[in-house]
């Protein structure tokens, strides 16, 4: 197979902006080497040129490749309720959420939603997520072929409850055994998909449904397991008072023996030190949805506080309770409710945004030896964010000063619109119809991309 050399500039982050200093790294006009879908090689494009003249040239000059996106929460049957604004978590899931994810019984229904859905991550440069999926089995397996189709890579399961939703959401501890199983033997670890064990969140699941959910995770135990925890103070002693032999939210899951280092955990918001200190040691990860905490007004999440408590945290969009599929915009959502807590904040920076949204996230579903930065051996899950000739952003990063001000103009501005060109393993996922790309123009008309020269 002839090699692809991609030429273009990049940046990822292959370590952790919070404890490497040197964490971003950036070419200018590099290549990366790709066989076979994954990276072989990779440095300045003159150099890899030079060492590989056996390779087929891509030229992305205009704009940047950063790694593929990855959601580590966001929710399927909610695609098409985005924007229900103007309600608390428990009111908004009672009048909004519920009713939306109860049509999901109809198979022609799931089926447009799970396509609405998918496309939503792709042509925002998602090219992983860990997804709720639905209350019913069939269109569980619906979103799986649809997955398939599109090549992302797909980390989803069976949403399960036995209380205080609507009837028919509601299933029992036999039927959620029985149903995940047949699934789980169906989807996990065929081609890019992946099985989750999805409890809704405590207030709606019963110890007997928490403990279907760990024989699940006992009999398969290379599952992921992801639920919501500590995210609105109603909430939060509701599940006190359902839950009176527990010592707090995280311990209704960690009795039940579901907590470990697959385990992503949506928003916590109000948890407590105790609560902190059990994540880490058990390696879980706190799913940061931004967006979904501004909309729904559930609070200021402590990113401090999880980060001196070594808690690993991801970003997740939390569509439909956040406000769409862009992770860029998610990453600055993050970094405006960061400097909106003062001194109990974390400074984020531009190399925080894109670790949190790319690499942060491979970690926190233990694929980080695969995918989430462009280190050789990776996978080529790539997104190539080149603005649109004449729009701001495109005048933005030709006037940048540095690598830096250029990761930060695409947070601060990039959409959706942006979005040129994305890649799961090699295979192009999505490109975006043509007409207004900087890319159309001659290679003297293209202005540098990281830098303003
Ligand atoms: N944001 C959010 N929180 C939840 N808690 C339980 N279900 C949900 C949901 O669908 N969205
Ligand atoms: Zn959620």
């Amino acid at each position: 197979m002839t090699p692809t050399l991609y030429r273009a500039a990049f940046m990822h982050t292959p370590s952790s902006p919070f404890t490497d200093a040197d964490a971003l790294h950036i070419q200018q006009d590099g290549g990366l080497l790709v066989n076979g879908g994954v990276i072989v090689d990779t440095g300045d494009f003159a150099s890899m040129k030079t060492a590989h003249p056996e390779a087929q040239v891509s030229d992305l000059k205009g704009g940047v490749l950063l790694p593929g996106f990855i959601d580590t929460h966001v929710h399927y049957p909610q695609v098409r309720m985005i924007g229900g604004l103007g309600r608390p978590l428990l009111e908004w899931l009672e009048h909004v959420t519920l009713p939306e994810e109860a049509r999901l019984q109809d198979h022609t229904y799931a089926r447009a939603v799970a396509k609405d859905f998918l496309h939503g991550l792709r042509c925002n440069g998602t090219t992983t997520a860990l997804v709720f999926g639905s209350h019913f089995k069939e269109a569980v397996d619906i979103f799986f072929e649809e997955a398939a189709g599109t090549g992302l890579r797909t980390v989803a399961g069976q949403v399960v409850s036995d209380r205080m939703l609507r009837p028919e959401l509601h299933t029992t501890p036999e039927l959620a055994y029985s149903e995940g199983k047949a699934l789980i033997e169906k989807w996990n670890g065929k081609g890019r998909a992946r099985y989750a064990v999805t409890p809704r969140f405590s207030l709606s699941a019963s110890e007997g449904i928490l403990d279907a959910c760990a024989a699940l995770m006992n009999e398969y135990p290379d599952l992921h397991f992801t639920s919501h925890i500590n995210e609105n103070v109603r909430e939060v002693q509701t599940v006190r008072e359902l839950f009176p032999g527990s010592l707090d939210y995280l311990d209704t899951y960690d009795r039940a023996g579901l907590l470990g280092r697959r385990s992503v955990l949506a928003h916590s918001v109000h948890t407590s030190g105790r609560e902190l200190g059990q994540m880490a040691a058990h390696s879980c990860t706190a799913a940061h949805c931004p967006c979904s905490n501004s909309a729904l007004g559930s609070g200021l999440f402590p990113l401090k506080k999880h980060l001196n408590a070594g808690v690993h945290v991801a970003l997740g969009t939390d569509v439909g309770g956040g406000t769409g599929f862009s992770m860029l915009k998610e990453g600055l959502q993050a970094y405006f409710m960061q400097q909106l807590l003062g001194d109990d904040g974390v400074s984020l920076t531009p190399a925080h945004l894109l670790y949190l949204s790319t690499r942060a996230g491979a970690e926190a579903l233990d694929m980080h030896d695969h995918i989430g930065d462009f280190s050789v051996g990776k996978a080529f899950d790539a997104v190539w964010l080149n603005p649109p000739e004449g729009s701001t952003l495109q005048a933005i990063l030709g006037h940048a000063e540095s690598p830096s001000e250029t990761l930060a103009a695409l947070y601060a501005n990039g959409t959706q619109a942006d979005v040129a060109q994305v890649w799961v393993g090699g295979d192009e996922v999505y490109a975006r119809a043509e007409g207004a790309s900087s890319s159309q123009l001659t290679p003297a008309q293209r202005q540098s991309p990281v830098m303003a020269s």
